[in-house]
C-alpha cells in the first residue's frame, strides 16, 4: 500500500481533535475530507478507515508503546507507526517514523495481559461494568464490538421487493447480498454514499441495520392498530412500524428533540407513510393527552450506545460512567410516565441498543416489582454479531 504524508497528517489530526476536544471522530473526519477536497476516493478511506481502526484500538495501541494517552503530535506520530507495524503496513523511510522503526512488536505482544479491556481496548471503569453485568458473555460481545459494520439496507415493502430493489442496485454498480435470516435487508459492500440514488430518493430503501430492524416485528404490530412510538427520534422504527402495519391505523411519534421528528416527516413522505403524525414532547402534558390511547407502545429509549460501538467507536472513550448513571434515571422515568399512554390489554415493547444489564433486564425488572398490571411476555437481546449492532428487547402486556 502506498502511504502518503498529507493523508496520514490527516489521521492525526483527526485523532488530535477528536481525543483532544472531545469530538466524536465521524464528525471530525467529515470536516477535514471537506477541507481536503483534492484527495481522491482512495485517499478519502485511507483517512476514515484508519482514523477509525486507531479510535477502536486506542487503549492497546498506547499499551505497546507503554506509553500514557497523549494528543501531542509527537507522540501520534509513534502512535500511528506502531498501528502500521501491527497492521503489517510497512512504514515508509519518512523521519517521523525513525522513532518506531526498530520496535519490537513480537517480544511486546507476547507480554499481552489476559484483560479484555486492554486486548479489545475498553477503558477500565466500562470493561469492569461489563464483566460484572454481562460475566462470560463480555470476551465475545467486546470482539465482536471491533468488528467495522456493514451498511445495512432495509426494504420499504409498501414500494418493492427485495429481488427488484437488489437488481435495480446492482445495475447502478452496486454489490448487494441477501441479510441472513431476513426477508426485508440488504447487505451493501463498502461505503457507496446512497443519497443520490433513486431507490433511496424515491423511498424503496432506508439504511436500518440489521438488529434494528428486528425491533418492529417483535412488537407484534397489525394494521389498523392505534400505535405510539414514543422515542422515535428520526423514524427508523416509526418507518419499519407503519409499513408492517400496511400504512392502515395511526402512528404518534414523539420526542424531546423537535428537529428529529422534521426529519421523520420528510422520510414518511419519501416511503409514502401516511399514517403519521408527529408530536415534540414539551411538557408533561403532551404525555397525558394519550393517556391509555395506545394498543401498542414502542419505548426506543434512549441509552449509552454501548451496542452500535462498531458503528460509533468513539462511544468507547466519550461515554462516562456519570452519564451512564443519569441515563438510567432517564430511562426509568420514560417507562414509569410513558406506559400510562398503554391502553389497558395494550402491548409495551421497551428496547435499547445498549449491551448493559443495568439499561435492560434491570429496568424491565424495577418496573414490574412495581407494576404487578404488566406482564412479561419475552425478552431478547440481540448480540452484537457479523451483520448486526447489539439490542435489547422486551414485550410486556398491559393486564385488562
Ligand atoms: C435510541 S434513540 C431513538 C431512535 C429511533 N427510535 C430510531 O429508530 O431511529 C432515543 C431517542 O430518545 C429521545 N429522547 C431522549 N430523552 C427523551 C425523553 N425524555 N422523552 C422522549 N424522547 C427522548 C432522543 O432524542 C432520541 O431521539
Amino acid at each position: 500500500m502506498r502511504m502518503f504524508p498529507n493523508t496520514v497528517a490527516g489521521v492525526i489530526e483527526a485523532l488530535e481533535t477528536s481525543f483532544g476536544k472531545g469530538i466524536y471522530a465521524d464528525k471530525v473526519v467529515e470536516r477535514i475530507l471537506r477541507s481536503n477536497k483534492k484527495w481522491g476516493s482512495r485517499d478519502r478511506s485511507f483517512v476514515a478507515e484508519h482514523t477509525y481502526e486507531i479510535v477502536r484500538n486506542w487503549r492497546f495501541l498506547w499499551w505497546l508503546l507503554d506509553m500514557e494517552p497523549s494528543t501531542k503530535r509527537k507522540s501520534l506520530w509513534k502512535l500511528v507507526g506502531v498501528y502500521f507495524l501491527w497492521k503489517g503496513i510497512d512504514l515508509p523511510d519518512w523521519p517521523k517514523f525513525d522513532s518506531i522503526r526498530d520496535f519490537d512488536l513480537p517480544s511486546r505482544l507476547a507480554e499481552l495481559p489476559k484483560n479484555i479491556g486492554i486486548e479489545e481496548s475498553f477503558p477500565e471503569w466500562f470493561n469492569e461494568r461489563a464483566e460484572n453485568e454481562l460475566g462470560g458473555n463480555w470476551a465475545a460481545i467486546a470482539h465482536n464490538l471491533n468488528v467495522p459494520a456493514y451498511v445495512i439496507l432495509r426494504v420499504n415493502t409498501l414500494k418493492s421487493h427485495r429481488a427488484d430493489v437488489m437488481e435495480e442496485l446492482r445495475e447502478a454498480g452496486h454489490t448487494v447480498t441477501e441479510l441472513p435470516d431476513s426477508e426485508i435487508g440488504i447487505i451493501l459492500e463498502g461505503r457507496p454514499r446512497l443519497n443520490h440514488l433513486p431507490a433511496f430518493q424515491e423511498g424503496r430503501i432506508e439504511v436500518q441495520d440489521g438488529g434494528s430492524q428486528q425491533i418492529a416485528p417483535f412488537t407484534g404490530v397489525t394494521a389498523g392498530q392505534k400505535v405510539i412510538d414514543a422515542c422515535a427520534g428520526a423514524g427508523g422504527k416509526t418507518l419499519h412500524l407503519a409499513e408492517m402495519m400496511k400504512n392502515r391505523g395511526s402512528i404518534v411519534s414523539m420526542d424531546i428533540e423537535e428537529r428529529k421528528l422534521g426529519e421523520l416527516e420528510k422520510r414518511a413522505q419519501r416511503s409514502g407513510i401516511n399514517i403519521v403524525k408527529t408530536h415534540p414532547i414539551d411538557s408533561r402534558t403532551t404525555i397525558s393527552k394519550y393517556e391509555h390511547w395506545a394498543d401498542t407502545l414502542l419505548l426506543d429509549v434512549p441509552c449509552s450506545g454501548t451496542g452500535v460501538i462498531k458503528r460509533d467507536p468513539d462511544t468507547k472513550w466519550k461515554l462516562q460512567p456519570e452519564h451512564l448513571e443519569r441515563t438510567l434515571e432517564i430511562q426509568a422515568d420514560i417507562l414509569e410516565r410513558y406506559s400510562n399512554m398503554l391502553r389497558p390489554g395494550g402491548t409495551l415493547v421497551y428496547a435499547t441498543c445498549s449491551i448493559f444489564k443495568s439499561e435492560n433486564e434491570d429496568q424491565v425488572r424495577n418496573f414490574l416489582e412495581n407494576h404487578p398490571e404488566y406482564t412479561l411476555e419475552q425478552e431478547e437481546r440481540v448480540n452484537p454479531c457479523e451483520y448486526g449492532d447489539g439490542f435489547y428487547m422486551a414485550r410486556l402486556i398491559k393486564n385488562d
